[in-house]
């Protein structure tokens, strides 16, 4: 059993609470911060869980201050967890340097390479450790489990979801990056992370999973056309050429002049939403 995580601030919202927690992380080796909505629905008996990965830069205050997803949450009765983006202030040396690598950076991958292992466990983080604290200490049903995503953590949902199809009922993503080996922000997160062998890259890439995966239930995957990073870093074609290849239903949208900011997320939100609750809530 988990020790409760201790509550750092605590809001009312759409009949339910948003909670901002940090606890010490024996997977990250280190504190670690997330938020949770529990929807109103949770007082009375436990509800599916939702996880929501954000992207480059973000803390878990993001998606809960901007993406409006609360009052569809309330709707559908479903709890959202937010957790952090990286480990932070752990001493090692160059990790504040860059924005799109190391602290805000930790793309959801275990570090094999010395620098980073000790901390940067964030693949297990969010797949095992994460979700046992949730069912330990919050009233959800855990067989009921969704995730997705942003950009860097519309990857990293692809990736949870596609390597645990027994784990996740659900998946979806916002302009993820969705063939991280092909792009530059992928290659340089890898390469540190990870180390030279491309082999071991596979593991955290959607577009190189899906060719194997078991997980056939339905992706949905928003992109706008505006997006500044989609032509380099997002690379949605390879995904969906790849889910072709291997059967994968998936739903990619593109939207005509919407960008990567939250206000794309949130003119959207209620439809990934209301995909898992499909999925979560029958
Ligand atoms: N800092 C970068 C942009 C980083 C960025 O767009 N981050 C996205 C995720 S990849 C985000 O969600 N930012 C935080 C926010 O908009 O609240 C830049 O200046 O170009």
């Amino acid at each position: 059993m988990s020790a409760f995580p201790k509550l750092v601030s605590e809001h009312l919202c759409f009949g339910g609470k948003i909670g901002f927690y940090r606890h010490v992380s024996d997977t990250c080796n280190g504190e670690m911060r997330f938020s949770v909505y529990q929807p109103p629905q949770a007082k009375s008996a436990p509800v599916p869980v939702l996880y929501f990965l954000s992207g480059l830069t973000c803390t878990e205050e993001n998606f809960m201050g901007k993406s409006g997803a609360q009052q569809f949450a309330a709707k559908y009765g479903i709890m959202l967890v937010v957790p952090d983006t990286s480990p932070r202030n752990r001493g090692i040396e160059g990790e504040d340097k860059d924005w799109d690598f190391g602290t805000g950076a930790g793309f959801y991958v275990d570090a094999t390479q010395e620098k980073w292992r000790s901390h940067y466990q964030m693949y297990s983080y969010v797949v095992r450790e994460l979700p046992a604290l949730i069912a330990d200490n919050f009233p959800v049903q855990p067989e009921k489990m969704g995730i997705f995503g942003h950009s860097m953590g519309g990857h990293g949902a692809l990736v949870c979801a596609l390597r645990n199809p027994e784990l996740y009922k659900s998946v979806s993503a916002f302009a993820p990056i969705a063939a991280p080996m092909r792009c530059p922000w992928g290659q340089k997160a890898f390469s540190n992370y990870l180390g030279a062998d491309k082999e071991s890259w596979r593991d955290y890439d959607a577009s190189e999973l899906v060719l194997s995966a078991k997980f056939k239930r339905p992706i949905l995957i928003d992109q706008g056309t505006a997006d500044q990073f989609l032509a380099e870093q997002l690379l949605p074609e390879a995904f969906e050429k790849a889910c072709a290849e291997a059967g994968q239903p998936l739903t990619l949208r593109y939207q005509e002049g919407y960008n990567h900011s939250y206000y794309f997320i949130a003119t959207f939100i209620e439809d990934h939403i209301r995909h898992h609750a499909i999925a979560l809530c029958s």
